[in-house]
Order: C-alpha cells, then sequence, then structure tokens
C-alpha cells in the first residue's frame, strides 16, 4: 500500500497539459474490473507510472485503466477539454470523482455514435468541469481492439481552439495535396490511358482513405454511426493500397517484360493482399490490423527490392520511384512502430506516414513524368529511326526502280528492234520495209526527190537448197543479206529482206538511170561473191527488178512493189541475172 499519487498542478500561464508525465496505468486483463474497484486500485502501486512516459503499449487484450488526479489553480478556468488523441480507440469510460465523492461518468471512442462527442472533432473528447483548488480524480478506462495508444491531453477551450486550427490546416494541406495529385493523374490517365497512372489512382485514393481512417476523419465524415466500418475500414483500406501499389510498382517498373519472375512475386501479393482484405472483411479488428500492418512493411520491402534490381539491371526510372518509397517506408515505420511502442510519441512519428506518404505521392508523380518523358522520347527516337530506314529504304527503291525502268526501256528498244529484223540475216524484214516505204512515198516529205525501188530474187535458190540442204541455202541468204546492206548504206538507203530469197531496196534521190546502176552493181556483186559454206564453194546470181518514183509522184507502197515485181518477172523471165526497169518510167 502506498500514499496517493500526487496531483498535476493546472497552474496559472499554461492552457494545455500532456497527461502522459503524472498518468499511472492498470492493465485489467479481464477487463472485468469496476470503477469504484479501479479507484481504490489507484491508491496503491497496482497502478503504475507509463513505461517510460510513452501511452502506447501496442495491441492488447483486456482493459486499460489510467488514473491521474488533478488540481486546477486556475481560477478564470474552470472548464477543461481532455483530448484522446488517437482516432481508433473502441471504447473510452472516464470517470472523474469530485471531493463530495460524486462521480461523473463519459463515454467516448468510435464504438459510441459521432454525434455523442462533446466537440464535434476527430479525436475523442470531453467536457471536464474543474472547479478552482479542487482537487479531481480523473479516472479513464481503455479498452480497444486498435492499437493500445492513449495520449491525452487537457485543453483549456481557447487552446483547443488554436490547436485545432493549425491541425485542421495541416490535414487540409496533405489531403489537399492527395486530392490534387488525384485530379491531375486522374487528367493525365484518361488522357494517356497508361495504366500506371490508373494504378497510381488506386494506390493514392485507397492511401488517403487509409490515412482519413486513422486521423479519425472516416468515423467523423463518413461513418459516423458504423462502429463496425470505424474498425474494418482501417485493414480493407490498407489492402487495398498495397494492392494498389504492388500493381503500380509492377506497371510502372515494367515488370511484366523486364523480370518476369519479379512480376509473378508482384502478383502473387497482390492476390494476398486481396485475400486479406477480404478475410478482414470477418476477422476481427484486433487480429486483422496487426497483420496488415505487418504486410505494409513487406510490401514495402518488396516494392524497395523490385526497385534496387531493376535499378541494377540499369532501368533508370527505377531511381525516383526507389526514393519516393524510400519517404515512404520511412514515414510508415516510424509510425508503425510507434503502434508497436517500439517508438515514442512525437511529431515525426505521428505524423509519420503523412509526411511520408505526402513526399511519396509527390515524388511518384514526378517519376510517373519523368518516365512518360522518357518514353516519349524513346517513342520520338524510334519514329525517327523508323522514317529514316523508310526514306532510305523509298530512295534506295527508287533507285532500283529507275534501273529497272531503264533495262526495261532498253530491251523495250530492242524488242522493237528484233521485231523489226529478219532473224536469219539479221537485215530488217518485210513489215519495217514497209512502214519506210510508206513514209519515204508520203509526198508531203519528199517532193523535190525521185526514189528508187529494187526487188531482187536469187536464182534457182531451190536448186541450193536441194543440192546442198538448207544450212548452206542459210549461209547464201546471209551472205547476200551482207552483200545488199553494204551497198545500201554508202548510198544512204535501205535493204531487207522481203520474202524467202527476196530482197529489197530503198534508195532515196535516185533517179532510173542511177537506179539502174546500182541495180547492176548489186548483181554484179552477188554474181562475184564466192560462198564457202560447209565445205561447199557457191556462186549465186539474182535478177532486180527496179522501179523508179518521180518527183511529186503519187503512188501507193503496194503499187510500187507491185510494178518493181512486175520488171524482176521480166528479168526471170528474160534469162535470170539481168536487171529490168518497169514500163511506167517516171
Ligand atoms: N535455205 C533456205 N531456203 C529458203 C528460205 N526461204 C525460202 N527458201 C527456199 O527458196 C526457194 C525458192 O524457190 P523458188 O521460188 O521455186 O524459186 P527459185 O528456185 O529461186 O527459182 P527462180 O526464182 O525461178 O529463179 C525454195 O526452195 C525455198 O525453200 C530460207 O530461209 N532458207
Amino acid at each position: 500500500m502506498a500514499s496517493a499519487p500526487p496531483a498535476l498542478r493546472l497552474d496559472a500561464g499554461d492552457n494545455s497539459f500532456q497527461l502522459s508525465p503524472g498518468l499511472r496505468y492498470w492493465h485489467d486483463q479481464h477487463a472485468n474490473a469496476s470503477p469504484e474497484q479501479a479507484f481504490s486500485q489507484a491508491q496503491t502501486d497496482v497502478f503504475a507510472p507509463l513505461p517510460g512516459g510513452n501511452p502506447a503499449f501496442g495491441f492488447q487484450t483486456g482493459a486499460y485503466w489510467f488514473y491521474l488526479p488533478i488540481e486546477n489553480m486556475q481560477r478564470d478556468e474552470p472548464r477543461w477539454l481532455l483530448v484522446q488523441e488517437y482516432a481508433l480507440s473502441d471504447h473510452l469510460d472516464l470517470y472523474l470523482r469530485y471531493p463530495d465523492g460524486h462521480v461523473e461518468h463519459q463515454q467516448g471512442g468510435d464504438h459510441v455514435p459521432f454525434y455523442n462527442r462533446f466537440v464535434r472533432f476527430r479525436h475523442p473528447n470531453f467536457r471536464i468541469d474543474l472547479p478552482a483548488g479542487t482537487r479531481v480524480e480523473l479516472l479513464l478506462r481503455v479498452q480497444s481492439e486498435s492499437s493500445m495508444q492513449v495520449p491525452l491531453v487537457l485543453f483549456t477551450p481557447q487552446a483547443f481552439a488554436e490547436l485545432m486550427r493549425d491541425t485542421q490546416f495541416a490535414n487540409g494541406l496533405y489531403y489537399g495535396i492527395v486530392l490534387a495529385l488525384l485530379c491531375y493523374n486522374l487528367v493525365l490517365w484518361l488522357m494517356l490511358r497508361d495504366s500506371s497512372y490508373f494504378w497510381y489512382l488506386l494506390h493514392t485514393l485507397a492511401f488517403g482513405l487509409v490515412l482519413f481512417t486513422l486521423n479519425g476523419y472516416g468515423f467523423e465524415y463518413l461513418w459516423p454511426t458504423s462502429a463496425w466500418l470505424a474498425d474494418a475500414a482501417v485493414p480493407i483500406s490498407i489492402c487495398l493500397a498495397l494492392m494498389g501499389m504492388q500493381m503500380f510498382s509492377r506497371s510502372f517498373l515494367d515488370l511484366q517484360a523486364r523480370w518476369p519472375a519479379g512480376n509473378i512475386a508482384c502478383l502473387v501479393m497482390v492476390g494476398v493482399f486481396g485475400a486479406m482484405g477480404v478475410a478482414s472483411i470477418w476477422l476481427p479488428y484486433s487480429t486483422a490490423t496487426p497483420i496488415v500492418s505487418r504486410a505494409v512493411l513487406l510490401g514495402i520491402a518488396w516494392i524497395i527490392t523490385a526497385s534496387v534490381v531493376m535499378l541494377l539491371r540499369g532501368y533508370k526510372p527505377a531511381r525516383l520511384f526507389l526514393l519516393a518509397w524510400s519517404m515512404f517506408l520511412i514515414g510508415t515505420t516510424a509510425f508503425t512502430l510507434l503502434a508497436f511502442a517500439i517508438l515514442p510519441q512525437s511529431f515525426w512519428t505521428q505524423y509519420g506516414v503523412q509526411i511520408g506518404s505526402a513526399l511519396e505521392l509527390l515524388l511518384l508523380s514526378l517519376a510517373l513524368g519523368h518516365r512518360y518523358a522518357g518514353l516519349r522520347n524513346a517513342n520520338i527516337r524510334l519514329v525517327q529511326d523508323a522514317n529514316e530506314r523508310l526514306e532510305r529504304g523509298l530512295i534506295d527503291r527508287t533507285r532500283e526502280l529507275r534501273t529497272t525502268l531503264a533495262q526495261l526501256g532498253e530491251a523495250n528498244v530492242k524488242l522493237q528492234e528484233f521485231s523489226r529484223r529478219d532473224p536469219l540475216t539479221g537485215a530488217y524484214n518485210r513489215r519495217h520495209f514497209h512502214e519506210a516505204l510508206t513514209k519515204a512515198l508520203d509526198t508531203s516529205g519528199n517532193k523535190h526527190k525521185s526514189q528508187a525501188l529494187l526487188l531482187l530474187d536469187i536464182d534457182h535458190f531451190k536448186r541450193i537448197n536441194d543440192q546442198y540442204g538448207h544450212l548452206v541455202g542459210d549461209d547464201c541468204l546471209k551472205s547476200i543479206s551482207r552483200s545488199i546492206n553494204e551497198i545500201a548504206q554508202t548510198l544512204n538507203g535501205l535493204a531487207a529482206r522481203y520474202g524467202g530469197e527476196e530482197f529489197v531496196l530503198l534508195l532515196p534521190g535516185t533517179d532510173a538511170r542511177m537506179a539502174l546502176q546500182t541495180a547492176e552493181t548489186v548483181r554484179l556483186r552477188i554474181q562475184q561473191t564466192i560462198i564457202h559454206s560447209h565445205g561447199h564453194v557457191i556462186q549465186l546470181s539474182a535478177s532486180i527488178g527496179v522501179h523508179t518514183i518521180g518527183v511529186q509522184q503519187d503512188i501507193l507502197p503496194d503499187e510500187a512493189i507491185r510494178l518493181a515485181d512486175e520488171a524482176l518477172y521480166r528479168a526471170k523471165h528474160d534469162g535470170r541475172n539481168c536487171v529490168r526497169h518497169s514500163i511506167s518510167v517516171a
């Protein structure tokens, strides 16, 4: 049995008091003690000072009792506000015992509807009347499935109003950042349709919900009368955020293409977190939340591992990504260690998640932009390369096409030439000669020139064939063709093979006398040419019919040929190997 613990004196000058330093606590394992029992135990050593002055005990069963006598020395401040600066405690029972022995009882926590709170504020709070100079005993019973954290602060109404203004501003700033990032990235996602942005949105939205819940805003604004959601929203939203962040990392780091094993690990985690989220609907809060809280560390550790692996593999966007998650890891680790009572309560531990996550969300948004810029630049390079390749290909194809067209043109010229030539002798054929003759007889072009037509037939050629064979006959035809062609060329004329053993010559600017002379020259040349073929020595003769077309004379090609043929017929008839002129001399 020890003496009663000293009272906390609310001396003039201070308008807020942390209760932790003087607070004594007792862990009522079976949660079955009555307030009377607790009041009497509080006078004994059963109630102990907070370990290290820290009001955080981690996840616990049973009930916790906290005791502190208070003596208000401020005459003008008889009314105070007690605030439990942790939003998730389930049941809070406050007992105030006054010197006259009467006990006042108030209830709070998120298992009591939000509207019962004295001040409409995210943290449970109680109005306390502390008459000046009076010792009032404060006894608080806390029972909760969430982490046992009891940071109690006593405020004058004015001090609370000022604090509220500051914290509301800070939280407004935080949710403002989250909301701005959400809207900004939503617009980017709608425009770019890059799945990374979608998963970033999901992660940010779910994560915002986690903090909204943890800070007590969920209970204040979203489910003020639902004790179940006040508990279940924490693990469910954490699981959603975990799934979102795994999917985001998977997409951002391009694991599917760059690290298939890591991709599978990510998907497995998403499945596990999903299953945990579904299980949280039925599992008690005290079971689900510690598991899910540990999963947060696991999830982040995995993302950091994946980022490091991708960085080592030379994937540059992983740098900013790694930095972003490191911020979040530090903040979340601080907060989680606070929940497990390993770290003491401070601004940095209590707001670790907010600070870390705000930095993380900002950096991730930056990283997304950075990655998008990288992808866009890579795309531009690809398009440029493709264009250059296309251009080069086009130039090559055009060059090939030009070459082919030129070759085709040449082939066409050759083909046209072939179509004008006799294949055996190489001389022009009858078709070409006819065209040339038609052109030559067109009076519009040749009005002041006479022209001569020589039609030549080899004498008794059948005998050559019969006697020596066709091959020898062919050689004879070639030889005669050559001779006629040579003469035609010297006279600027045109020679052609007209039929089997018939040849024809068109001599421009030639009158009858000159034509007969030339015909005689041709005849003699043939007669004098000795042909050697297949061991045979052959000498031939030819008969020639001549027709001369006078200046300004209109005559059709067939008619001119007919007249030359008549003359030839006469040459044959006159004994062959001679020249005859047509009867109609121009
Ligand atoms: N080797 C060869 N013979 C040809 C060719 N074209 C026509 N002949 C021959 O030329 C001969 C022409 O004979 P014919 O029309 O009877 O006249 P010919 O024997 O020359 O007697 P004449 O004209 O009356 O002096 C035929 O035997 C044809 O087979 C050819 O390309 N090569």
